[in-house]
């Protein structure tokens, strides 16, 4: 079981040009938070909460202005291999196809080229995509770009999966095959998930675990359990999930708390 821990960290960034007058910018003070392995965090929040910025100080992408983040108690020093970051925006490699993109940071690690295409294909076929090795980048839809890119992260076998709205610019119905499909992979890689969605919906589906941001700086101003995700694993369909009162009691609730701003652009 690995733990990742944000110990009173407060995030500023430089005063720039067009920055308002009077130093840093203030956009996250006092986060305290634990993530342990089995569990899958979901962050909402306005936009503009700080939400990305949180995502990034985990991946190492960034250095708090005050506190530590550390995994099992060791601080981060920057990006690892412990750490895997999947964007809305695949970022895959687009002159690599499928399988290279997967295999990419076990190169990086100096795997064999035959050994990395070994797990490269196990990993593509866990993702549902065992044919598409061969295929490039702009052949594939957005889902299964999506997908390419989670078996990527999970390449390297990280302990924490770090995923930024990953399903954002997905439409309706390939989104929602995709919340069931990171519940799976989830599961089976036994790594703590961050999750930052705008949808409320998608939080208490697959969050272990609930958090909201709010704004102004950037705060975390609720925390709530959910056992959405574990009814999902075990068979029941999400519709019915959803349909359930406690999910709505829970859906109003988390609402209440998001839209006590005005301006957000949380979506249903
Ligand atoms: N590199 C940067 N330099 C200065 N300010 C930044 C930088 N990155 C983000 N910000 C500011 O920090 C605040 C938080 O941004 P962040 O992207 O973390 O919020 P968010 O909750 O993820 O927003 P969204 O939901 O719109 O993606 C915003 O006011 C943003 O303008």
């Amino acid at each position: 079981m690995s733990i990742l821990t944000f110990r009173n960290v407060s995030l500023r960034y430089p005063q720039r040009a067009g920055n308002r007058p009077g130093g840093d910018v203030p956009v996250l003070e006092g986060i305290d938070l634990q993530i342990a392995s089995d569990e899958l965090v979901a962050v909402i929040g306005r936009s503009g909460a700080g939400k990305t910025s949180l995502l990034n100080l985990a991946a190492g992408f960034i250095a708090p202005t005050t506190g530590t983040i550390a995994v099992d108690g060791v601080p981060i020093q920057g990006p690892g291999a412990d750490r895997a970051v999947v964007f809305q925006d695949d970022a895959l490699y687009p002159w690599l196809n499928a399988r290279d993109n997967v295999a990419f940071p076990l190169k990086l690690k100096g795997v064999p080229v035959a050994a990395r295409r070994e797990r490269a294909d196990k990993l593509l076929e866990k993702v549902g995509l065992a044919e598409a090795g061969d295929r490039p980048i702009w052949e594939l839809s957005g889902g299964m770009r999506q997908r390419v890119g989670i078996a990527r992260a999970l390449a390297a076998e990280p302990r924490f999966l770090l995923l930024d709205e990953p399903l954002g610019a997905l439409d309706a119905l390939t989104r929602s095959r995709m919340q069931e499909f990171i519940l799976r992979i989830k599961a089976e890689s036994g790594a703590g998930t961050i999750l930052i969605t705008h949808s409320i919906d998608e939080a208490l589906l697959l969050g272990t675990r609930i958090i909201v941001l709010s704004p102004n700086p950037g705060r975390l101003s609720a925390e709530i359990e959910a056992g959405f995700s574990a009814e999902v694993l075990s068979g029941a369909s999400v519709a019915a999930v959803k349909a359930s009162p406690l999910f709505k009691r829970m859906h109003a609730g988390l609402t209440g708390l998001i839209h006590a701003a005005p301006d957000d652009e949380v979506a249903a």
